[in-house]
């Protein structure tokens, strides 16, 4: 029977032989995810279901990444709130203020395996398919089920496999692949599909850049994202994981495939335009737009690549007084790697500022608020109408290559014409 990836790991999770798309399963986790937002509003649904103990707390990881460190007095009583929780449930997955964004906290200390199930109350958890998992968010409620029982029901989904080709020009990245699928499909163009990325351009991807590309499943309704578990897989796991996964592949004759052919040779750098994420112009069509507000982080670019990309065009220039330059890095380790490479004296240097590992002004909600009729360039994922703010304010999104472009010159800049 032949089946894509995200069917092989449910019906190997569900102990079925096949599953087919659009069939309802019964699941086991093996990931489970909360963090300081979401986390309090499972434990109040665990409450109503009386129940004292988790199914296994070495299956629960609890990083605090939205509000850290606490900015209000509801923030601190929300950490509060896990602290005691993880205390009395012995989590040892926990990493408090100090650690970092979730989506990349998860996969840098080893919780995310291809072939396996990573739930997370928070609709970004699709990064993890970029490890060959089958990631996906999640309500609150939800997961107090999955805290209680370690199962969850899911519907099969079909797969819509983006098999992209050709070599990327210089100056343009994974951000710019994703952003142009999106801007092609739709923001509901993949509604309730899992979205697959293969081809030769993908294979020779870092983690880092596949992360990118899952991270933004979301972004056009998809339940996951996957890129199949491989070499670069297991390379990036050796020091990470000592347990055994499977390598799923998916078989070109499965019922429930389509394929979608993207050459990206002659690839632009991109730019989502507000509000809608789908609002997809090339870079070099908005030049006319003024920033107020750059952002370099997030769980969508604020690795260490994405670093080194931003500090390559900063280095020995100076950013224009005009825009706030945030420079986020999306994990403690990624903060010490950075120093290590000198890249944050690039960045004091140019003019950033650089924040505490956090997802920062990307929802709005803490650091880097944007008000009435500001614009903010950011490399993270979502431009809704009043995402980083005020709803007066205008949010684009980009590669950290044009963000730092962009932070030089004050106004959004392709790399090749600046
Ligand atoms: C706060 C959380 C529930 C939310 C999500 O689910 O994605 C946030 O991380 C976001 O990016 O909007
Ligand atoms: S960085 Fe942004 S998108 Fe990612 S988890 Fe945090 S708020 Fe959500």
């Amino acid at each position: 029977m032949s089946m894509t990836i995200s069917e092989k790991i449910l019906a190997k999770s569900s102990g079925n032989e096949k599953v087919e798309a659009g069939e309802i399963v019964m699941a086991d986790i093996d990931t489970a995810m909360v963090h300081d937002l979401t986390g309090p509003l499972t434990l109040q649904a665990l409450e109503k279901i009386n129940t004292n103990k988790v199914w296994d707390p070495d299956k629960i990881v609890i990083p605090f990444d939205h509000q850290v460190p606490a900015d209000t007095l509801d923030a601190a009583k929300n950490h509060q709130i896990l602290r005691k929780f993880v205390k009395e449930q012995g989590i040892k997955n926990f990493y408090d203020v100090y650690e970092g964004v979730c989506h990349q906290v998860l996969p840098e200390k080893g919780h995310v395996l291809p072939g396996t199930i990573v739930v997370g109350s928070d609709s970004h958890t699709c990064t993890h398919g970029a490890l060959g998992a089958f990631g996906t968010g999640i309500g609150s409620t939800d997961m107090a089920m999955v805290f209680a029982t370690g199962q969850l029901w899911f519907k099969v989904p079909e797969t819509l496999q983006f098999n992209v080709t050709g070599d990327l020009k210089e100056n343009v990245t994974s951000k710019d692949v994703i952003l142009n699928i999106i801007g092609q499909i739709g923001q509901d163009g993949a509604r309730y599909k899992a979205c697959e990325y293969t081809g030769e351009t993908v294979q020779n991807m870092d983690m880092s850049d596949r992360m990118v590309l899952s991270n933004m499943a979301i972004e056009c309704g998809g339940k996951t994202g996957i890129v199949p578990a491989d070499k670069i897989t297991d390379e990036y796991l050796k020091n990470r994981t000592t347990k055994q996964y499977t390598k799923f592949t998916t078989d070109k004759d499965a019922a429930s495939l389509e394929v979608m052919d993207i050459d990206v040779s002659d690839l632009e750098p991109q730019v989502a335009c507000p509000n809608y994420v789908d609002n997809v112009k090339p870079a070099s069509e908005v030049e006319d737009v003024e920033i107020d507000q750059v952002f370099i982080g997030s769980c969508t670019n604020g690795r260490l690549k994405d670093l080194e990309q931003a500090a390559r065009v900063l280095k020995g220039n100076k950013i224009n007084p005009g825009v706030r330059t945030l420079v986020i890095p999306a994990s403690r380790t990624i903060y010490k790697q950075a120093l290590d490479e000198g890249l944050m004296d690039i960045f004091v240097d140019a003019g950033a500022l650089i924040c505490n590992p956090c997802c920062g002004p990307c929802l709005g909600g803490h650091v880097g608020v944007i008000g009435d009729g500001e614009v903010s360039l950011s490399t993270s994922n979502r431009n809704f109408k009043g995402r980083q703010g005020s709803p007066e304010g205008k949010v684009y999104l980009s590669s950290p290559i044009v963000a730092a472009e962009s932070a030089i010159t004050g106004h959004i800049t392709a790399p090749e014409k600046k």
